[in-house]
């Protein structure tokens, strides 16, 4: 069962309502009220999940800082107080030299130990944290976090519709987490204010409440909008502490994910989508690139810790911190790609470099620079189609290995508290084992260009491997590859593979000849390769599920404030 304390009984439905139950988290939904989509249960469990790691990792090392001021305290006073009293001994031993010093006891029994600050034990310590979740609708999302994260002072559940707060506000009462508030006047309580509880509601627009809070910072921001989440990324990277989570969800994947609207997908992200089969990878690190130069403004930073394309959207963990030096680094975990329009092979611009000079006295001299370039001439190498430009978008790796791995330890350890722990297992799993080099391909795919018969995914890995290259999963599409190896190289497997396997009935301007013209640079071996099954394959887990049914963003109701009509970028 959930880790939290459920409400157990099944709530009084008034007329006109209908109940909906997640998580042991009861809403009462009206029509047309406010957003709920039952599907994102995915994208809920996954976020209680990893902000309830992200709470307890930060909660043990603001122990140990904690701990080890407190050491040092005890030490400087230890110190202290043994000066003191050599001071005073030699004080005595000048007026009267004869007169033995006195004992520790006879000071009035105290010793040093006494003269330590009295601090409470540090594993009584525990720091408590606070949410804000700028768009929150029925407030299932908040409800859950204050039920669920044992860690939670309080959410700030937001949102713009008057009749979501309304029913936000029902909701925070009908899960027993409205407090009673005494009003100034008369001292009387008065029920059903929910300004001081768990959960506090608040109506008003996203945007003005998160940079309301750019000097009182909260340590978790959350933004799940309609479509795309860009034009509250200035705010949230500004309102959140340092060492804090900006979670992201993105449905708007027609913008990110395709090449149908670059023009949008520029002016949202700061970058051009890609038209490939790698392109919801692109998706991630475009809505990456967003928040990193929007954090870089503020002398702040981002970290991936998790970043998923799941169905229908795509759901970012990002840890953000201040420091000058990071800001700059931001430029070299940045490129734009050149992605071939028949093959899809991709080739890397990077954008910055930096160049370190040690100078006298072994001082390192920092210089940051662009990159030379083009690196790719203006035809694909491998089959010699035109190229088109992508980006720029997040370079570095989109997941932190050891936060995944802590996820997934805790999710293991606590089965029962998620309808969904199976799916998060799996994709969390491939996530862990998933190489940080750009973008991945599925042989069904490559075999497809060249017109031949598909190698198995242990004929490829293992081809791959054997040729010294690494080879992971990527957790974004089934069937699909990730490499170390380059585009040429992963072609060359391909051409070896269709000699063992030769092509009939191609057209003569078919790209498949073009890719064939070329000869591989060494031949391929596609026996197994002791490492060609990746742990996240020898588990029976759900690593690709079936498309959950009522699958989709769901649509805005049609009352409210916030909520108007379905736009056409929304999906
Ligand atoms: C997709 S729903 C949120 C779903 C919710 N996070 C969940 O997990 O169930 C988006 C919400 O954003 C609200 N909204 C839209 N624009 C807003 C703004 N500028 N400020 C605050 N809320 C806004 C809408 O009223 C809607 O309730
Ligand atoms: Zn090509």
């Amino acid at each position: 069962m959930s880790s939290s304390s459920a409400t157990s009984t099944t709530p009084h439905v008034p007329e006109g309502f209908r109940l909906h139950t997640e998580n042991n988290v009861h809403i009462l939904m009206s029509e047309n009220e406010a957003f709920l989509n039952p599907v994102q249960e995915f994208n809920r469990d996954l976020s209680v999940a990893c902000i309830r790691t992200w709470s307890e990792e930060l909660n043990k090392l603001k122990q140990e800082r904690r701990a080890q001021v407190s050491k040092k305290r005890a030490l400087k006073i230890k110190e202290g107080s043994a000066k003191k009293r050599q001071r005073v001994n030699e004080q005595v031993s000048v007026v009267v030299e004869e007169k033995p010093l006195q004992s520790e006891e006879s000071q009035g029994g105290k010793t040093d130990t006494d003269l330590q600050p009295t601090t409470r034990p540090e594993e009584t310590f525990d720091y408590n944290f606070t949410i804000l979740e700028a768009l929150s609708a029925t407030g299932l999302r908040s409800i859950r976090y204050a039920k669920e994260i044992p860690l939670v002072k309080y959410v700030l559940a937001n949102d713009l519709s008057p009749t979501a707060v309304a029913a936000m506000k029902r909701n925070v009462e009908l899960n027993g987490l409205g407090v009673e508030e005494k009003t100034e006047e008369d001292g009387s309580a008065r029920k059903g204010k929910t300004n001081l509880g768990k959960v506090r509601v608040n109506q008003g627009d996203a945007c003005a409440l998160m940079y309301g809070h750019r000097t009182e910072r909260v340590d978790v921001v959350d933004l799940d909008p309609y479509g795309t989440a860009a034009p509250f990324i200035d705010a949230a990277v500004q309102a959140v502490k340092d060492e804090g989570l900006l979670c992201i969800t993105c449905t708007d994947l027609s913008i990110l994910a395709t090449n149908n609207y670059p023009e949008k997908c520029f002016s949202n992200y700061g970058g051009l989508p890609m038209k490939a089969e790698y392109s919801h990878e692109a998706a991630l690190r475009l809505v990456l690139h967003a928040a990193s130069t929007s954090a870089s403004r503020y002398g702040r930073y981002i970290e991936p810790l998790l970043s998923l394309s799941i169905d229908f959207y795509v759901r970012l963990f990002i840890r953000v911190n201040s420091s000058p030096l990071q800001v700059k680094k931001a430029l070299t975990k940045t490129s734009s790609y050149f992605v071939c329009t028949s093959c899809q092979s991709f080739y890397e611009q990077p954008l910055g470099r930096v160049i370190e000079k040690t100078g006298a006295g072994d001082n390192v001299n920092t210089i940051y620079k662009t990159q030379p370039g083009p690196t790719i001439g203006s035809r694909c190498p491998e089959c010699d189609s035109s190229l088109h430009i992508a980006g720029p978008m997040w370079s570095g790796p989109i997941h932190d290995t050891n936060f995944v791995s802590k996820v997934l330890q805790h999710i293991e350890a606590n089965k029962d508290a998620y309808g969904t722990s199976a799916r998060m297992q799996g994709m969390l799993t491939v996530a862990k084992e998933e190489l940080p080099t750009p973008f991945y391909f599925t042989p069904t795919k490559v075999a497809g260009f060249f017109h031949c018969q598909t190698p198995s995914l242990e004929e490829t890995t293992s081809a791959l491997l054997h040729a010294g290259h690494q080879v992971s999963r990527s957790h974004a599409s089934p069937g699909s590859l990730k490499t170390t190896g380059t585009c040429e190289d992963l072609m060359d497997v391909f051409r070896s593979w269709v000699k063992k396997h030769p092509i009939k009935n191609v057209s003569e301007t078919s790209p498949a000849l073009r890719l064939l013209a070329k000869e591989p640079r060494a031949e391929a071996n596609f026996s197994k390769h002791p490492n060609s099954v990746t742990s996240s394959s020898k588990f029976k887990i759900v690593r690709y599920p079936e498309t959950p049914a009522n699958w989709g963003p769901g649509s805005r109701p049609v009352t409210g404030g916030g909520n108007k009509r379905k736009r056409k970028h929304d999906n």
